[in-house]
């Protein structure tokens, strides 16, 4: 015997019952009496089956739906990240206020932590081709924030505090608004499909932010061709660079969307953290000033 059991509407099981059943072909009293009843047949191996699934749906419909939950997961998505980052500059225009940190660490924390929050919250976008643009308008609203404030249209004492270095707002338009013009890019051009962009963000923020932050401190030992940047600030910057990047791709493959080969993997991002490490401790701001004088 078998019993149709209805959750709901488009899904059904068939519940098999022979195994719940106690024999019937002998009667109570001599069912007792007997030594050995008859062997019970195989039970089914399956005694939950699915009925066919038969949606209400049609194709056409389906596929409206998933683009509006795609839309729907993106828009909250970069709506949350926004969020995110005017909370993260908030925290730290605090702090500074508050005499807590000073105003060159905060920027290099903000610095630091908003680029690699950023490529950390890519997953939580869909996987439909228009999520890196969604992703985008995270920098981009940044970027506007950027310039109108660096151009004094109006007036931000928290973002200024806490990004800048010397506290004017033209500095607003120059190494943040570059950065977060290399966040657009990275997440247009490699999203989480490459390990360049992976890479080349892990490098910028984390790399030559902690350059800073340890080369400020322990960098008493200069580079004999750059008299402001130290060994210290270097050899940290290739050593959390390389940790950074690799932890980053680790977290990429992890979650399946980058597949590597990880010996060569080490190898190559160890070069590319040389190679970023020695064009971070060039003097190019000397070689430009030069050049802008002549
Ligand atoms: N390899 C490095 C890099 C930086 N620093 C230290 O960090 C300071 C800031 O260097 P830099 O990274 O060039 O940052 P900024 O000049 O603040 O400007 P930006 O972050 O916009 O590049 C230097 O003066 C130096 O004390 C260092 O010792 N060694
Ligand atoms: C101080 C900075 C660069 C100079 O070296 C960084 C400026 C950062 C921007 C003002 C804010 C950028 C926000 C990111 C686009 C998104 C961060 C999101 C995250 C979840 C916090």
């Amino acid at each position: 015997m078998s019993l149709l059991v209805s959750t709901r509407p488009s899904l059904s099981f068939r519940l098999n019952f022979n195994l719940l059943r106690r024999p019937t072909n002998l009667p109570l009293s001599s069912a007792s009496l007997t030594p050995k009843p008859p062997p019970l047949p195989t039970p089914p191996l399956h005694i939950l089956r699915r009925a066919p699934y038969s949606s209400p749906c049609t194709p056409r419909a389906a596929s409206t739906a998933a683009t509006a939950y795609s839309i729907l997961r993106d828009s909250g998505a970069a709506a949350a990240i926004l969020a995110g980052a005017y909370a993260l500059v908030s925290a730290f225009d605090f702090l500074t206020r508050r005499n807590l940190i000073e105003q060159s660490l905060s920027r290099k924390l903000v610095h630091i932590l908003s680029g690699l929050f950023f490529m950390v919250s890519w997953p939580i976008f869909s996987t439909t081709t228009e999520a890196r643009y969604f992703a985008c308008l995270v920098p981009l609203v940044n970027c506007l924030r950027l310039v109108i404030h660096g151009l004094s249209l109006a007036s931000d004492e928290g973002l200024i505090k806490s990004v800048t270095r010397e506290g004017k707002p033209e500095e607003l338009l120059r190494g943040p608004l570059y950065y977060v013009l290399i966040l657009i890019l990275c997440a247009l051009i490699f999203w989480r499909e490459s390990p360049v962009g992976v890479i080349s963000l892990a490098m910028m923020c984390g790399g030559d932010g902690i350059a800073d932050i340890i080369g400020r401190r322990f960098g008493f030992l200069k580079i004999p061709y750059n008299q402001q940047k130290s060994w210290a600030g270097s050899i940290s910057m290739f050593i959390f660079g390389f940790l950074i990047s690799i932890g980053m791709l680790q977290y990429y493959s992890v979650l399946g969307y980058l597949h590597l080969d990880w010996v060569q993997t080490v190898q190559k991002v160890a070069l590319v953290s040389l190679v970023a490490t020695v064009v971070e401790s060039l003097p190019t701001t000397e070689i430009l000033r030069t050049l802008a004088s002549e």
